[in-house]
This record gives structure tokens, sequence and C-alpha cells, in this order.
């Protein structure tokens, strides 16, 4: 099976001489349809500069990721910034909505940014709102949300464009256990329904668990990995996951 992400020895410096920091100091990983990955290790060791990098939002110093097989760093800026919003959605801690847009309207904006007729867009994250439960609150602003409920909103954003991938930088460090546990639920209804393919950073080892791999990661390298209970999602294909 072909991988969704490929990296390749990925290395990121930052800075030089006295500030010279190295992020990341040879990754490689692949990542499978239908996966879902989660990424742990101490505060600073390149949790959050592996996600950038893998998602073409920042640079990378050596190596390469590719996406569905194709050269993510090697693009043009116009190219990647179009792989970016076809293939991968993005959720992040801080939940990054516009404030003074409604629900409904954050979760467009990805849409009308690619071309997306109005009236099109509008149905499809009206949709999206309603497979992250939240149909109701769509003409509601984020202040006016719940931190669950805003991060489902986030949530919605991210699938509306059916990516390939998604990127979430620690989805649940804002929210309390309980609510936590409402955004984990969802996140594994989506990824064992849909098929969604998930890269997630999290301190949480709960969180981490759900997922079907874990990549540990010091100083800027993945130093192992552990399959979790749940089965592969090859094997659950073939039905074998109850
Ligand atoms: N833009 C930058 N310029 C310089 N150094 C940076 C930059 N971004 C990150 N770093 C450094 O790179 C290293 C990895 O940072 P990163 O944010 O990826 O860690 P992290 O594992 O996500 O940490 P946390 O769990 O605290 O979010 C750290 O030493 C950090 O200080």
């Amino acid at each position: 099976m072909e991988p969704i992400v490929e990296a390749d020895e990925l290395w990121k410096i930052f800075g030089d001489g006295e500030s010279r920091v190295e992020a990341l100091r040879g990754v490689s990983l692949s990542v499978f349809p239908g996966e879902m990955v989660a990424v742990m290790g101490p505060s600073g060791c390149g949790k959050t500069t592996l996600l950038n990098v893998l998602s073409g939002i920042d640079t990378v110093t050596r190596g390469r990721v590719r996406i569905r097989g194709r050269d993510l760093h090697g693009m043009k800026e116009r190219e990647r910034d179009r792989c970016r919003a076809e293939q991968m959605g993005f959720v992040f801690q801080s939940y990054n909505l516009i404030p003074v847009l409604s629900a409904v309207e954050n979760v467009e904006l990805p849409l009308l940014a690619t071309g997306v007729p109005a009236r099109e867009a509008r149905r499809r994250a009206e949709e999206a709102l309603a497979r992250v439960g939240l149909k109701e609150r769509r003409h509601h602003r984020p202040a006016e949300l719940s931190g669950g409920q805003a991060q489902r909103v986030a949530l919605a954003r991210a699938i509306v464009n059916r990516p390939a991938v998604v990127f979430a930088d620690e989805p649940t460090g804002a929210l309390d256990r309980k609510t936590t546990e409402l955004v984990i639920d969802l996140l594994d209804h989506l990824n064992r329904v849909d098929g969604l393919t998930m890269v997630l950073v999290t301190h949480d080892p709960e969180v981490a668990e759900r997922a079907h791999r874990i990549l540990y990661m010091d100083s800027g390298q993945i130093l192992r990995e552990r399959s979790t209970k749940r089965q592969p999602p090859t094997l659950r294909s073939a039905g074998r996951e109850g």
C-alpha cells in the first residue's frame, strides 16, 4: 500500500552559530491510508516542527516529504499551497477560528479559498458541521461556543475539503478531561467510519492510545515506536476489528 505521507531523513535547523538549534535530526516515517499516528515526546523535542515540515507550513533543511508520492518541498510555492488546500486538514490547540465569522462561515472558508462556488461551499460546510454534531450551532460565532464546540468546528473545517490527511497539533491540549473524551471520540469516529488518516501530536497518553501507532520523539529524533491495541487499518478493512 502506498503511504499518504512519507518522510525521508528530515532535518530542520533553526538559526546558526550560538543560536543554532537542530529541531529535527534525521526523521523518517510513513503514514498509511486510514492510519491514526500519534507523536509524543517532551517539550521542545521537535513535535510541532515535525508537523509543520510534514505539512509544508515550514520548509525543511534536508530530506524529503512525499504526500501521496509527490515531493512536497520540491513543488513551486503555488503548487504546494494547492496541495495543502486539497490534500490536508489542520487542527490546532487554540482552534484558530476567525472570531468575526460564524461557525459555518469558518468551515466554508477553505473551500471558498480554493474556488468552490459559494452555494456548494455552504452545503458542504453544513454537512461537515453535521458530521461533528454541531449543525444547530452553525450561526454561532466562536466566542459563543464552548471549547469543545469550538474544537469541533475546527475539526469540521479540517475535514470539509475531504483531505487525504489531517494534521492535529495538541487538539485536546486546551480541553478538560470530559471534553477531551468527546473530541477524541469524534476523531476516532471519523477515523473508523470515514477512514480519515491522521497524524496527531499529543502530551496525553490516553489520547495517544486511541491511535494505531505511537511515535516517541526526543531531541529531534524518533527514538522508538509502538503499536497500540488497535488493529491497523489494513486488517480493519478486512473486517477483523470488532
Ligand atoms: N522558529 C524557530 N526558531 C528557532 N528555534 C525554533 C523555532 N521553532 C522551534 N524552535 C526550536 O526547535 C526545538 C523544537 O521545537 P518544537 O516546537 O518543535 O517542540 P515541541 O516538541 O513541539 O515542543 P512543545 O511540546 O513544547 O510544543 C525547540 O528547541 C525550539 O526552541
